[in-house]
């Protein structure tokens, strides 16, 4: 129902009451259209303020109504009577005006908002279209594009946004009831012309179509996505074991090896999907601070999540032998093979023989640790992403001798732990990092050739990561990636000439290992590819030191730098990563593009409206992509994975069939097409 009574003499005050948030239900409808009708036919009121009680505007439409018989007056006529008043309408918005509640203020002639309060049009996320009114106002109140990402989002947006866009007319930190009825009292008598949206004129645009047609993939990528994450439960290998004919094994106790900061968000996921945890670690210090900083991240997880965390759920130790009698082991120590080796020789002597052994390297060889053990068709990598508690993303890396239960296991737990667990064969890198090397080492291109990091990140952070690729390197630590290019024998920033440049006959760009040398490993030192205010800041600063050292790298070696325009960086940066997603389907790492696109959404900021790389390769056209990839192959001849894969062409010869229909072209690899 809606209250009505006069304020301050001649405002017309109707509270919205239906709690818990004032949605639009019969009773409230009927109540507004009785309240408007009295406020309106009373004379001594001039104008007239909608609120909602509780500190709560509306709601939209009351879903406790949803799938019941219409009754009550309808509310399209409701709001457009509103609009029609002759008298100014102020909506005071506080808490939320949602769907049927924004279109109720869209229908007002002012909108005075508390800073607190969100806005939006969810009703996409219902399956409905704004139809009260909102997909005709809000366009015409704010312009075609935003109101077209607002309708086809959901999303809600803040009092200082919805301001900014032009949805309100003041926003206030003060009661907005009181500061509305003011406002009404203001603009009593003042001419209403200029205030009914539904008569204003929609700015025209040029590219109306382009923005409709841009809309409409995002839509696709979206419900693309949708299926995609579903797919990857459906996993299977080359070897044929498959998600329904191989039973995951029980685990209730595990055991988490080396409690770095990796090791520490494993033993909090665990901890949380309600597994007992055994906790390792051999440095006294480093298993003292683990003691502190676990529970206080299960606090801290407790807090968001509404959940209850046994406190003795996690033991910790300082010895391997404290894991004698756990069901699966995860093993987090230090990315170095030869301590691997170790830790895997240890615990196959320690544990119980069908224990499942599990690493969490983020790129070293799978078979090779399970050829330390007894039982290698027990072991398989977990690959989780920092921070690990939080991420959804896990790769299970299945080796050559795995067995499907060890897989099964892997993927069951994952999905226990909350995570999106996709299963991927055994390579350098696995599936992502393998991918996001390829795009790494063409934007160190770019930079040689005259780009600068600002300018990259520019073009990728518009294309919606929500960090550019430089940003996202000091964030993660540049030294991180320095330390696998020694251990390859590939940082060596000795050599002079045109060697300094090449290794193994392909171009190489030595920046980051120079970067590395000078000391800066980003935001930990507050020196990276930007700078920081001091180590450990989050705030990137362009930092003219780059700039000078980039511009003498160059002359150093005889490059000329060119200009290089965005487009160049999304197709240099995104078809490499896409063409070895291709080498990748080729190879069976994965079993299908779902699989990539799921691994780069939920894993590497991958936008999700873009359905992930290799949707993207299928919207933009494989054509295409071949046609830009040869193009810059022929232009760096030296760069041998700019080269289409067989895969990607043999897709193009087929005549591009959509992505859903690759996995035949994939099965068919070995025929002659
Ligand atoms: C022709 C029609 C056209 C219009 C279409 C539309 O408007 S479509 C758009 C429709 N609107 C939307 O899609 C908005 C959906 N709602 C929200 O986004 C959020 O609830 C919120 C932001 C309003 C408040 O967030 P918060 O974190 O502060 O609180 P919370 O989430 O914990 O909920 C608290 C209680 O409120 C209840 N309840 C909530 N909404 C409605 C409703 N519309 N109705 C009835 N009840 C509703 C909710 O069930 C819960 O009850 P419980 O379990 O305690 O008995």
């Amino acid at each position: 129902m809606a209250q009505y009574r006069r304020v301050s003499g001649s405002v017309g005050l109707i509270t919205l009451q239906n709690p818990p948030v004032n949605a639009l239900s019969a009773s409230v409808r009927q109540g507004i259209v009785d309240s408007v009708k009295r406020a309106l036919g009373d004379q001594k009121v001039k104008s007239v303020v909608i609120c909602g009680q509780n500190g709560v505007f509306c709601g939209g439409a009351d879903i406790r109504e949803f799938g019941r018989q219409m009754s009550g007056p309808p509310l399209v006529p409701m709001i457009h009577d509103i609009e029609a008043a002759n008298k100014p309408v102020v909506a005071a918005i506080e808490g939320s005006a949602l769907g049927g509640g924004l279109e109720l203020a869209l229908g007002c002639h002012y909108r005075i908002s508390h800073s607190k309060a969100k806005l939006g049009l969810p009703e996409v996320t219902l399956g409905l279209l704004p139809a009260a009114g909102g997909t005709q106002r809000l366009p015409r109140l704010i312009g075609v594009p935003a109101a077209l990402n607002l309708i086809t989002t959901g999303r809600h947006v803040t009092a200082a946004e919805a301001l900014q866009l032009g949805i309100l007319d003041h926003v206030t930190e003060h009661n907005t009831v009181d500061v509305a009825v003011k406002f009404a009292l203001s603009v009593t008598g003042e001419s209403l012309d200029g205030r009914r949206i539904s008569s204003f004129s929609c700015a025209p645009l040029s590219d109306l179509d382009s923005l409709f047609e841009e809309a409409m993939l995002k839509a696709r990528a979206l419900q693309y996505f949708f299926f995609a994450q579903r797919a990857v439960g459906r996993w299977s290998t080359p070897s044929g074991a498959r998600w329904d004919t191989s039973q995951p094994r029980p685990v209730r106790k595990a055991a988490v090896i080396g409690l770095g900061t990796m090791g520490r968000g494993i033993t909090v996921a665990l901890a949380q999907a309600g597994l007992s945890v055994v906790a390792v670690e051999t440095h006294a210090k480093q298993l003292m601070e683990a003691k502190k900083a676990v529970p206080s991240m299960l606090k801290r997880g407790a807090v968001r999540g509404g959940t209850t965390i046994e406190p003795d759920s996690i033991t910790y130790s300082e010895t391997v032998q404290a894991v004698a009698d756990v069901d699966l082991v995860i093993e987090a120590v230090f990315e170095d093979m030869a301590l691997k080796e170790k830790v895997f020789q240890q615990l196959s002597i320690v544990c119980k023989p069908d224990t499942l052994l599990c690493t969490n390297t983020s790129s070293l060889d799978v078979d090779h640790l399970a050829s330390q053990t007894r039982h290698p068709e027990l072991v398989v990598g977990m690959h989780f992403f920092a921070p690990a508690h939080v991420m959804k993303l896990l790769e299970v890396v299945y080796g050559r001798r795995s067995s499907p239960a060890a897989v099964a296991t892997a993927m069951q737990l994952g999905k226990k732990m909350g995570k999106v667990s996709v299963a991927v064969g055994n390579c350098r890198g696995f599936a992502g990092n393998r991918m996001l090397k390829r795009y790494l080492e063409q934007a160190f291109f770019l930079l040689e050739e005259g780009a600068t990091p600002e300018l990259v990140d520019r073009a990728l952070e518009e294309f919606g990561f929500p960090m550019g690729v430089f940003r996202m390197s000091d964030l993660s630590g540049l030294d991180v990636g320095w330390r696998v290019r020694k251990a390859d024998g590939l940082a060596d920033t000795s050599l002079t000439g045109t060697s300094a440049r090449v290794r193994q006959g392909c171009r190489y760009s030595p920046l980051g290992d120079l970067l590395c040398e000078h000391g800066r490993f980003g935001q930990k030192t507050g020196r990276g590819w930007y700078q920081y205010d001091k180590p450990g800041g989050r705030v990137a600063k362009s930092d003219p030191w780059l700039h000078n050292f980039l511009d003498e790298y160059r002359a150093r070696h005889g490059l000329v730098p060119r200009c290089i325009d965005q487009q160049e960086v999304l197709e240099r940066c995104l078809f490499v990563l896409i063409n070895e997603g291709f080498q990748i389907l080729e190879e069976g790492i994965a079993a299908g593009p779902e699989d990539i696109d799921a691994i780069y959404v939920f894993g590497y900021g991958w936008p999700r409206h873009r359905g992930g790389p290799m949707f993207y390769a299928d919207m933009v056209g494989l054509e295409r992509v071949v046609e830009r990839l040869e193009r810059y192959h022929q232009a760096h001849p030296n760069v041998p994975y700019l080269q289409p894969s067989g895969l990607l062409r043999r897709l193009v010869a087929n005549g591009s069939p959509p992505i859903h229909k690759w996995r035949n072209v994939i099965k068919n690899r070995n025929s002659q097409l």
